[in-house]
């Protein structure tokens, strides 16, 4: 089955709601401008919550073939949680994904494998797509344990889910040690664990949602990199942080099948 490739732009706690929308106009105008037709690629931009109703008012208002989603999702469904964003909220903002069990949250706010299990079937049951982050630290993969390690965070944030629902969703693979460091893992690094990744799914859950659901990579990503990454098997797409701050390099970053992989 060919997986339609998936770029997601991470922005993290970056750019306010009227920097989100120049930001968007211009990633569109340059997708657009250059007659690229996304070839088939999904684009995705995941930026703050407070910046979702502008890129919705945006995207649906100009029509744009850009989605959206969010960086993180309640665990529960509505009440006294002051802080929190249910996913019916999101829901009705349009988004199309969630990001859950990102590696910042996961460090930062002691997130455990069986929370990210619970937004991201919180997310499932909105009608969104859960982005699962898995991924190892330093210590682990020098040891050479990323593959047992990154299987058990997978085992624990899909437990429960079914075949079909997980033909369905997104694992992106992200190693703790290339985020934000300029570490890219090689491609054969990315591959390694991406095909363990199908391989877990081909295993528990059979071939055909090992062979829907989308794996990408996530750690340093840019557009120089992107093609060889893309080149491996197993590699549906890419979950980028920093270039996805700036237009042009994430639109390259999309455009990856129109560059080398070197
Ligand atoms: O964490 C990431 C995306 O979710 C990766 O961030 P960088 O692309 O900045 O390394």
């Amino acid at each position: 089955m060919a997986r339609t490739p998936l770029m997601a732009g991470n922005w993290k706690m970056n750019l306010t709601h009227v920097e989100a929308v120049a930001l968007v106009q211009k990633l569109a105008w340059t997708l657009d401008d250059k007659k690229h037709d996304y070839a088939g690629v999904e684009v995705v931009v995941v930026p703050p919550f407070t910046d979702l109703r502008s890129v919705q008012t945006l995207v649906d208002g100009d029509k744009l073939k850009i989605a959206y989603g969010a960086q993180d999702v309640s665990a529960h469904d509505a009440g006294a949680y002051t802080g929190e964003v249910s996913a019916a909220m999101l829901a009705k903002l349009g988004c199309g994904y969630v990001v859950t069990g990102h590696s910042e949250r996961r460090e930062y706010h002691g997130e455990s494998d069986a929370l990210v299990n619970t937004k991201s079937r919180k997310a499932l049951d909105a009608g969104m797509t859960p982005i699962v982050c898995v991924g190892e630290p330093l210590e682990v993969r020098k040891a050479g344990e990323q593959v047992s390690y990154t299987l058990e965070q997978v085992a624990g944030s899909l437990a429960g889910f079914t075949a079909e629902e997980v033909a369905g969703l997104v694992v992106a693979y992200e190693p703790v040690w290339a985020i934000g460091t300029g570490e890219v893992a090689t491609p054969e690094d990315a591959q390694e664990v991406c095909s363990a990744i199908r391989g877990w799914v081909a295993e528990n859950l059979g071939a055909e949602a090992a062979d829907a659901v989308r794996v990408l990579y996530g750690g340093s990503v840019k557009a120089a990199n992107a093609a060889a990454i893309m080149a491996k098997d197993d590699v549906d797409g890419c979950l980028v942080g920093g270039a996805s701050l700036v237009a042009d390099e994430f639109a390259g970053i999309c455009r990856f099948a129109e560059l080398p992989a070197v």
